[in-house]
């Protein structure tokens, strides 16, 4: 009998959503940087194992909104939690939990069931740190399970799957089996982009930028698609320094760009990016609108 485990994974910035969503995937389907708040709106992924179906909602870290856009994130994790079976709330493996964790973690209390999952485990040297962490998340009593992992390297993440498997409901699968994610491949194509322009720019410029494939055409031809895609950004200042001298950054971007897309949609790609200035995107509700931040 085929069953479908939803499953949201919530945690504070940089805690490693976007990862662990990536590799229990076993493609790019969230973008991964250093910088907080790199998820900007709802990602799913789908695994289909045997009769089982895992749908994973990647969502933006939890954190204090400073503007519209901040808000929308913020609304967006929090929806989150009520269509799941289940909850996955990640975890730093040491350090001071902050006030938005012990937020998530007080709606976990009332609302669940959940599971804590401690990753970035490669990074540490101490058993005694970890096990500290273990025991702190488990007083907490909301989680039925507290699980140690690493995004990166793949320890624990496979383990994962068999717990989540009790949590699912019988009946037929709302994703094709072989489908790994309800993100259309034009926005795939846009968060590649948008997430090189946050790996090769300096810190003030990405946070106000946003990506929009204004093309995307097979040629009938040969197999090769045209992709056009325009980068909006909040200053001129900052247009100038997105194309760079004699257009340098916005090669180097596009080109890093094109050869994750060329991956993903396994076929040639010629992309071409175009960069706008769009004033205060962040906080206009149409622009918002327009740039596929829908309302949650
Ligand atoms: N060493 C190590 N680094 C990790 C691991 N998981 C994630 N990272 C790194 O942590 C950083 C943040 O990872 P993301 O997956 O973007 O984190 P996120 O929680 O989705 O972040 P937001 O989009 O800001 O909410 C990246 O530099 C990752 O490479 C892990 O298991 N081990």
């Amino acid at each position: 009998m085929p069953s479908s485990v939803f499953v949201a994974l919530v945690g504070r910035p940089n805690v490693g959503k976007s990862s662990l969503t990536n590799y229990l995937v076993g493609e790019k389907v969230a973008i991964v940087t250093k910088k907080p708040q790199t998820t900007r709106s709802r990602i799913t992924g789908v695994i289909t194992k045997g009769p089982v179906q895992y749908v994973l909602m990647d969502t933006p870290g939890i954190h204090k909104a400073h503007n519209k856009l901040d808000a929308r994130m913020t609304q967006t994790a929090a929806a989150s939690l009520k269509d799941v079976d289940v909850t996955m709330m990640l975890f730093e493996p040491e350090g001071e939990l902050t006030d938005s964790e012990l937020t998530m973690i007080k709606a976990l209390q009332k609302g669940g069931p959940a599971i804590a999952v401690i990753n970035k485990v490669d990074l540490l040297d101490s058993f005694a740190a970890l096990e500290q962490r273990k025991r702190q998340v488990a007083d907490f009593r909301c989680f039925d399970a507290v699980v140690t992992v690493s995004a990166k390297d793949g320890t624990g993440c496979e383990e994962l799957f068999t717990l989540l498997k009790p949590y699912g409901n019988e009946g037929p699968h709302y994703f094709d089996d072989d489908a790994f994610t309800d993100m259309p491949e034009k926005e795939l194509v846009a968060e590649l982009v948008r997430e090189k322009a946050l790996l090769f720019m300096r810190d003030e410029i990405p946070h106000g930028i946003a990506v929009v494939v204004e093309r995307f055409k097979e040629r009938p031809d040969k197999d090769l698609i045209d992709i056009d895609v325009d980068i909006y950004c909040e200053r001129k200042s900052h247009k100038g320094m997105i194309i760079g001298k004699g257009g340098q950054m916005l090669k180097k971007i596009a080109s890093a760009a094109r050869m994750d897309i060329e991956e993903l949609l396994g076929v040639k790609v010629n992309l071409q990016c175009w960069v706008k200035v769009r004033e205060d995107w962040r906080d206009n509700e149409n622009l918002l609108n327009t740039l596929g931040f829908a309302k949650p």
